[in-house]
């Protein structure tokens, strides 16, 4: 086996031996400190030198982690975890070096005869060695099996952070671009003070009443009148011969003068109420046919539906359900939950104050707090649930109220301002990001109207007699209960629906929704409901629709119109009830009960396959000659 020649740090080490040899005999014990605390020394240095040390950003001391980290301007440290293997061996060398240049301070120690004649000596001797070996194997053992120990800062242990070597122009990471952090944008809503963004009206001409709708038009289309102030000077319905003319002249520079002929926009519609409740820059309406289903037996009483809608067929449809379920048992409904929501978004400084409104709002006693404040809006509404909800520094606090006879969007919103500036006091640090923050929710397909219920949430039932499926519906029980399986319930799973298990709930709660001066955005939500349909043991069709969030009203919105109070009125519930809710409940049983007959009548014909025929028959004019 050969050997390598020595090395030359081998040749040193035996020559610094002889020099010291060749030193007069100075006093063994200090000799040997020194030796061993040189020998340490020289260890501490060899086997520190090649770690990377950087401070910690702003100190690094243990609440630094807590506070928002300011990233300083030294590089980052590589992101490798792994030491270089060079460096590796590099080390070690140093390691096995050191340790023979001790080994050998030691042979020499053990040389010196007289040094360790009596026991005391023997003793001390024994005392310094095993404290060195401890210290040197220490540095050997925990460097040997964890490298990185040594690299770490030695003032924090709380939080070691690694410390690998810098990224230098040749090593395998580029070095990560620094970049500085933006504040977090303002919360505040940018319009805070909608003075700020008034624009100054033009002079309106004085004598403006004595000009004539045209003169009047033509100020209009100069800009010297605004459009949306005509309802303040003039009379609601001469503003509107006014406004058609101005409009008709700008869809004549399009090439489409004339247009507004066909739209009617005299008699029955009354402007004064129009105006400040339900449309701006009024030209007209649009009238829609609008079909009286029914009767049908619903809670023991018989209930005519109006239903205001442009698909023929969907009317007659309904009449025929309504009689299905008049002919059996009659529909019985009953209200779950009546609680009308609103989920404001407000944010904290941190995820730390966030939990801490969340928390604040939990507990039973500051929840009457909102309440009250809630209360001082309305002489009508009741809040009934604050159910806060955390995401990072945002906390969406959906309010639920009871409305009375409203359908209640416009009450519970003000009514939310109240609470907002009720936690204000208590956390001056917050701030509304916005009125709505979609968790009311409100206008849009959400789960959580399906599962927590928004407005009334109702089931209705009812019971045909397998003759009466037969004899009116045209199919029997069990093609029925088929068909409703396999398309409201798999279907709609396999489509992945929020709320969808049903045929066209849609249809009917747009239709009744629209003649009675409801909200129709909120049809979305409103039709969420599952149609579930059995044979009953003595042959018999049992169906039921749950419907979790018809969100209706009879008083405010578009109910005061004489359309839509008028079909209210056939229902028997216009404006408010004897009790504040009365009849805004007995309007959501109605959708209800048309949504069941809709639901019978439909499946009926799917399955009878007969839908093609009935849409051809009454849902597609003969094209006209
Ligand atoms: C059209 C019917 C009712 C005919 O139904 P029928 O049984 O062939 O007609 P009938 O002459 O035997 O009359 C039976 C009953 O139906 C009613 N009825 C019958 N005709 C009328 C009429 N003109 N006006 C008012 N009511 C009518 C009436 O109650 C009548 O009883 P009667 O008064 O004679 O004792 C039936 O074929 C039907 O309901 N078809 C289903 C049509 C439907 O539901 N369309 C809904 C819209 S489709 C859609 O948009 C949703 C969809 C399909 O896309 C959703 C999805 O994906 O599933
Ligand atoms: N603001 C919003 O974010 C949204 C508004 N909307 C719109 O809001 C309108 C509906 O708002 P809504 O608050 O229902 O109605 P309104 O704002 O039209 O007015 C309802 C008010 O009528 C008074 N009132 C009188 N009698 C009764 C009674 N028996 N029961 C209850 N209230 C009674 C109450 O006044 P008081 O409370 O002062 O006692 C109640 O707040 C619709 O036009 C809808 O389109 C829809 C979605 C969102």
């Amino acid at each position: 086996m050969t050997f390598s020649e020595p090395t030359t740090i081998g040749m040193r080490i035996d020559a610094v031996i002889a020099s010291l040899e060749s030193l007069p005999r100075a006093n063994p014990e200090i000799l040997y400190a020194s030796l061993i605390g040189a020998s340490l020394m020289f260890s501490f240095l060899v086997l520190n030198s090649g770690g990377s040390s950087m401070a910690l950003p702003d100190g690094g001391d243990a609440d630094s982690l807590n506070k928002p980290k300011k990233i300083s301007n030294a590089k980052p440290v590589s992101s490798s975890d792994e030491p270089q293997p060079k460096w590796h061996i590099l080390r070690l060398t140093n390691y096995v070096v050191t340790f023979g240049f001790l080994l050998s301070v030691l042979k020499f120690a053990s040389n010196a005869t007289t040094y360790l004649d009596d026991s005391t000596s023997l003793l001390q001797f024994l005392i310094i060695w095993s404290i060195s070996m401890c210290y040197f194997f220490g540095f050997f053992g925990i460097s040997f099996i964890e490298l990185d120990e040594l690299e770490s800062e030695p003032q924090n242990h709380q939080h070691q952070m690694h410390r690998k070597p810098m990224p230098t122009k040749d090593s395998a990471e580029p070095p990560v671009k620094v970049v500085k952090m933006h504040p977090p944008a303002s919360s505040a809503p940018v319009c805070t003070d909608p003075t700020s963004f008034k624009k100054p009206s033009p002079s309106i001409p004085a004598n403006i009443k004595e000009l004539s709708n045209g003169e009047i038009a033509s100020l209009v289309l100069q800009d010297k009148v605004k459009d949306h102030q005509l309802e303040k000077l003039l009379d609601p319905h001469r503003a509107v011969e006014v406004r058609r003319l101005k409009v008709d002249n700008q869809l004549d520079s399009l090439g489409r003068g004339g247009a507004l002929a066909e739209l009617p926009h005299k008699h029955d519609l009354d402007y004064k109420r129009v105006l400040g409740a339900n449309c701006e820059i009024v030209v007209g309406y649009i009238p829609i046919p609008v079909g009286m289903a029914g009767p049908i037996t619903l809670n023991g009483e018989s209930v005519y539906i109006p239903m205001a809608t442009t698909e023929g067929c969907l009317v007659a449809s309904t009449n025929r359900g309504c009689k299905a379920i008049t002919q059996g048992s009659g529909a019985v409904s009953s209200i779950l939950r009546d609680g009308i929501t609103r989920a404001p978004c407000v944010r904290l400084p941190s995820a730390k104050e966030a939990s801490e409104v969340f928390l604040w709002i939990e507990r039973p006693e500051n929840f009457q707090k909102l309440k009250e404040v809630f209360e001082s809006t309305t002489s009508f509404g009741k809040l009934l649930e604050a159910r806060p909800t955390v995401a990072g520094k945002n906390v969406y606090i959906r309010l639920r109220c009871f409305a009375g006879d409203a359908m209640g969007m416009n009450m519970i919103s003000k009514g939310s301002l109240a609470v907002i500036e009720c936690l204000r006091q208590v956390f001056p640090n917050i701030s509304l990001v916005a009125l709505s923050g979609n968790m009311c929710t409100d206008k849009k397909a959400a789960a959580i109207n399906w599962i927590e219920g928004r407005g009334k949430s109702v089931v209705i039932e009812a019971t045909i007699p397998k003759g009466v499926v037969r004899s009116t519906l045209k199919t029997s029980v069990p093609a029925i209960v088929e068909a409703n399986v396999n398309k409201n319930l798999i279907g709609s799973a396999m489509a992945g629906v929020v709320g969808g298990f049903n045929a066209h709930a849609s249809n009917n709660v747009t239709a009744v929704f629209l003649a009675t001066g409801q909200d129709p955005a909120q049809n979305v939500e409103s039709a969420n409901c599952i149609t579930l349909m059995e044979e009953t043991p003595e042959g018999d069709l049992w169906i039921s629709c749950t419907m979790p969030s018809i969100e209706v009203g009879t008083v405010g919105g578009g109910t005061g119109l004489p359309a839509q109070a008028a079909c209210l009125k056939a229902i028997g519930v216009k404006g408010g009830g004897e009790n504040p809710g009365d009849n805004a409940k007995q309007l959501a049983h109605v959708v209800a009960a048309a949504t069941m007959a809709g639901e019978l009548s439909l499946m009926a014909a799917l399955a009878s396959n007969s839908l093609v025929a009935a849409h051809m028959t009454h849902n597609r004019k003969p094209a006209s000659k």
